[in-house]
């Protein structure tokens, strides 16, 4: 369900398992075009579609009969988007999120807001994610990913489903970690993209990236997560991604914002979602409800939607106070 980058790319790694699967797409004319020319010109001209992805607008086909429901939309339509589908999502079958990013207003995590609106148990809700830039898995590079769900046989099926000769999907038992980390890389990507077009070099992005998973390992443990997950794909695996390369539309945003213009101007000038900067927002309000200090998101935050300059952000997070590395 979606047929942005990341939905229109992992429909290819699911056919590519040899998965056969119905893509939706929201807008009529874009699943025609996607269906008979097999390439979505709007997100990924680069990647041609096999006979075995099926391209339609219509719901009701497009869940009809589906042992997996995979969903791909932003992470701030979710909750509008279930609600339309709920009538016709199928009994049983797991719900995957392929969504990075914390809902505004409730706080709650993608499987939250799917086990909420969809009225399915927690342990059919699916998470998957990783150093995954869709360009680079539509152009079918080696990748690895985590798949998470509380239920061995429920993550094995959709590993299964999505395990592709370039793609690579381990399992995980830690469905909390694994979302925590997907949603703040986003925001710790849009620093080290703001670093970059600052002219800074290795030993900041770096520092940013480290200190940056770090705060992200403090908010998931105090959420329940486990803290090994971090220093796997989704965790250090897509920071490393994320944060290091231009294909990442946060990192892009970052370096934007660099330039002095405005969140606006930058979000008008793009049909790509850059999740960190509404989920900014609400990973810092979660953090705040639970006690946990995340310096790099409030720094963040405070230039998105306080009008702070990056240099004000710098000189915020080198003069706290000295502390533990461990804390
Ligand atoms: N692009 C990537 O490399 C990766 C993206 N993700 C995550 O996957 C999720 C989807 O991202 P992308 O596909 O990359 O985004 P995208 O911006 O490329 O596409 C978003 C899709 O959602 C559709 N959409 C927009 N508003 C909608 C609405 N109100 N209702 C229904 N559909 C709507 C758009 O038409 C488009 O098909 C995000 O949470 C992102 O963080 C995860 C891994 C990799
Ligand atoms: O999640 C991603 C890679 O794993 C994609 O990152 P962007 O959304 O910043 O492009």
């Amino acid at each position: 369900m979606g047929s942005g980058s990341w939905g229109t790319a992992f429909a290819a790694v699911m056919a590519d398992a040899g998965t056969d699967v119905t893509m939706w797409s929201r807008r009529p004319e874009l699943a025609e075009a996607i269906e008979t020319t097999r390439v979505n010109d709007d997100y990924l001209p680069s990647l041609r579609l096999t006979d075995r992805v099926h391209v339609t607008s219509d719901v009701a086909e497009a869940m009809d009969g589906s042992d997996i429901l995979v969903l791909a939309v932003p992470s701030q339509t979710l909750r509008e988007n279930l609600e339309g589908w709920r009538e016709h999502i199928p009994d049983g079958a797991p719900l995957v999120s392929l969504m990075k990013g914390i809902e505004l207003g409730t706080l709650k995590r993608m499987t939250e807001v799917m086990e909420e609106v969809a009225e399915v148990p927690a342990d059919r809700v699916v998470v998957v994610s990783g150093p995954n830039l869709a360009k680079e898995v539509a152009d079918k590079q080696p990748a690895a990913a985590v798949v998470a769900a509380s239920r061995h046989g429920v993550r094995s099926k959709v590993a299964e489903a999505c395990a592709a000769p370039y793609f690579r999907p381990y399992t995980n038992a830690d469905v909390v970690g694994t979302e925590i980390a997907g949603a703040v890389k986003n925001v710790i990507a849009l620093s080290v993209g703001m670093a970059h077009g600052l002219g800074m070099g290795e030993n900041s992005t770096a520092t940013l990236l480290t200190r940056g998973l770090a705060e992200t390992a403090r908010l998931g443990v105090a959420l329940g997560a486990d803290p090994q997950t971090f220093l796997g794909l989704a965790g250090v695996g897509d920071m490393m991604a994320t944060c290091s390369s231009r294909l990442s539309r946060n990192h892009q945003f970052g370096l934007a914002l660099s330039e002095g213009k405005t969140v606006e101007e930058i979000t008008a000038a793009t049909n790509q979602t850059a999740e960190g900067v509404k989920s900014c927002r609400s990973i810092l309000e979660l953090a705040r409800s639970v006690h946990v200090d995340m310096p790099i998101v409030e720094g963040v935050h405070a230039i998105l939607h306080e009008g702070w300059t990056p240099d004000e952000m710098v000189r915020a997070l080198m003069s706290r106070s000295r502390k533990s590395e461990r804390v």
